[in-house]
C-alpha cells in the first residue's frame, strides 16, 4: 500500500495559553480531496502552515508525515513537493500575469526555455492567455486566483494546500475554481482544502474534517457526516387518499400532511431504515406514488457540531465522532 499524502498524529500548537490544535490526527489518501472545516478561528490555517512547513508544530506532537517525507526530519523534501495557494495571493500585482509565472519558473530553476513553454500552457489552461500581458492588478478577483493557482503549479506539485481558495468570488468564479480543483484531482494530485463555504466541501472533497475546540469534531464523507445530525427523513406521497390513509396506519411515528397526501418518516437515510419503512408498505399492500429521502445539509451538520448543543437543540450528536463508525452502525 502507498503512504497516504498527509498523515499527521496527535498535531498540536499552542500560542502562549491559547491550544490551538489540540492533538489532531490526519489522514488524506493520495489523489483526494480532504476538506478541513471550521468556524472562524478554529485553526485551519494554522494546520496549513504547518503541514507546508511555514510554522513549526509544538514539540509533543506525534509523527507527520506529508509526501511521504516526515516533516520536523526533512522539510526541504516536504516543501518540493507540495505547493500552497493561501488566502493571501502570491501574485505581484505590479508585473504581468506571465512575468508572475515566469518568476515562478526562475524560482524553481527551471531552464528558460521549459519556463517558457509551462508557462505558456498553464496561461492556457487557466484562460489567461488574452490577459498575459496586462498588469496582474488589472485582473478580476477570479483571474487573480487562478493565476494563484497556476503560479502554484509551475513546480508540478504533488500536494496541494489551498486555503479558501474561493473566498471573495463571485458564484460562476467559485463555480471554474471547483472544475479546476477536479480537474487537478483528476490528474492524480492531492488536494488539501480550508474552507468556509460548506457547499464547496460538500461539492468536491471525498473526506471532510469538521475542526472545533482544537479538535476534530467528526470526520467522513459528505454524506457520513449529514447522517450524524437529526432531520432526516423519508417523504411518501400518494395520489389515492384510502392508500394514504393505510400507510398512515401501517407506519410509526409518521407526520401527516393530509393536504398534500403525503406521510413523513424520520429516517436517517440508511439503506436499513428505508428497506424497514418499504417492508411495512409492501406487508400492507400500500405502494406510494413517490418516495424522496431527505438527508440534513452540510449546513445542520455545522452548527451542530460547532454550536453547543443547548443552543442548537442539537443534543445527542456526539462531540468526538469518526462518520464511518456511526454508518457502520446503521447499515448492520
Ligand atoms: N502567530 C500567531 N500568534 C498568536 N496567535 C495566533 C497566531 N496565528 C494564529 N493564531 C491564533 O490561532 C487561532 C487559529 O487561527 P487560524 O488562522 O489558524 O484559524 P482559521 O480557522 O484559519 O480561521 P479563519 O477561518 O478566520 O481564517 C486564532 O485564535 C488566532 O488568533
Amino acid at each position: 500500500m502507498t503512504d497516504p499524502a498527509i498523515a499527521a498524529n496527535g498535531l498540536r500548537k499552542s500560542y502562549g495559553d491559547k491550544v490551538v490544535l489540540d492533538g489532531i490526527d490526519l489522514v488524506v489518501p493520495e489523489g483526494t480531496i480532504f476538506s478541513l472545516l471550521g468556524p472562524n478561528g478554529a485553526g485551519k490555517t494554522t494546520a496549513v502552515n504547518i503541514l507546508s512547513t511555514l510554522v513549526s508544530p509544538d514539540p509533543a506532537s506525534g509523527a507527520i508525515r506529508v509526501g511521504g517525507h516526515d516533516l520536523g526530519a526533512d522539510p526541504q523534501a516536504v516543501r518540493a513537493g507540495i505547493g500552497v495557494t493561501g488566502q493571501f495571493s502570491a501574485v505581484d500585482g505590479l508585473i504581468t500575469g506571465e512575468e508572475n509565472m515566469l518568476l515562478m519558473a526562475d524560482l524553481h530553476h527551471l531552464p528558460r526555455s521549459e519556463g517558457r513553454r509551462v508557462t505558456a500552457e498553464l496561461l492556457e489552461r487557466f484562460d489567461l492567455t488574452d490577459a498575459a500581458k496586462k498588469p496582474a492588478s488589472s485582473y478580476s478577483g477570479g483571474m487573480k486566483r487562478r493565476l494563484d493557482i497556476a503560479m502554484t503549479l509551475v513546480g508540478s506539485p504533488r500536494i496541494i494546500f489551498l486555503d479558501e481558495p474561493t473566498t471573495g468570488l463571485d458564484p460562476r468564479s467559485r463555480h471554474t475554481m471547483w472544475q479546476i480543483i477536479r480537474e487537478l484531482v483528476t490528474g492524480g494530485v492531492t488536494v488539501f482544502l480550508t474552507t468556509q463555504y460548506l457547499e464547496e466541501a460538500d461539492q468536491l472533497a471525498d473526506r471532510i474534517a469538521v475542526l472545533n475546540n482544537g479538535r476534530i469534531a467528526a470526520e467522513g464523507s459528505a454524506e457520513e457526516l449529514k447522517r450524524l445530525v437529526p432531520g432526516g427523513h423519508v417523504r411518501l406521497r400518494f395520489t389515492d387518499p384510502h392508500a394514504y390513509r393505510s400507510a398512515a396506519s401501517a407506519l410509526h411515528d409518521v407526520a401527516r400532511d393530509d393536504e398534500a397526501l403525503a406521510l413523513q418518516i424520520p429516517s436517517d437515510g440508511s439503506q436499513r431504515e428505508l428497506r424497514a419503512v418499504l417492508d411495512r408498505l409492501d406487508t400492507a399492500g400500500i405502494e406510494a406514488d413517490e418516495l424522496t429521502v431527505h438527508t440534513p445539509d452540510l449546513d445542520d451538520v455545522f452548527f451542530a457540531l460547532t454550536g453547543s448543543a443547548a443552543d442548537t437543540g442539537t443534543a445527542g450528536v456526539p462531540s468526538q465522532t469518526t462518520a464511518s463508525d456511526q454508518t457502520k452502525e446503521n447499515v448492520r
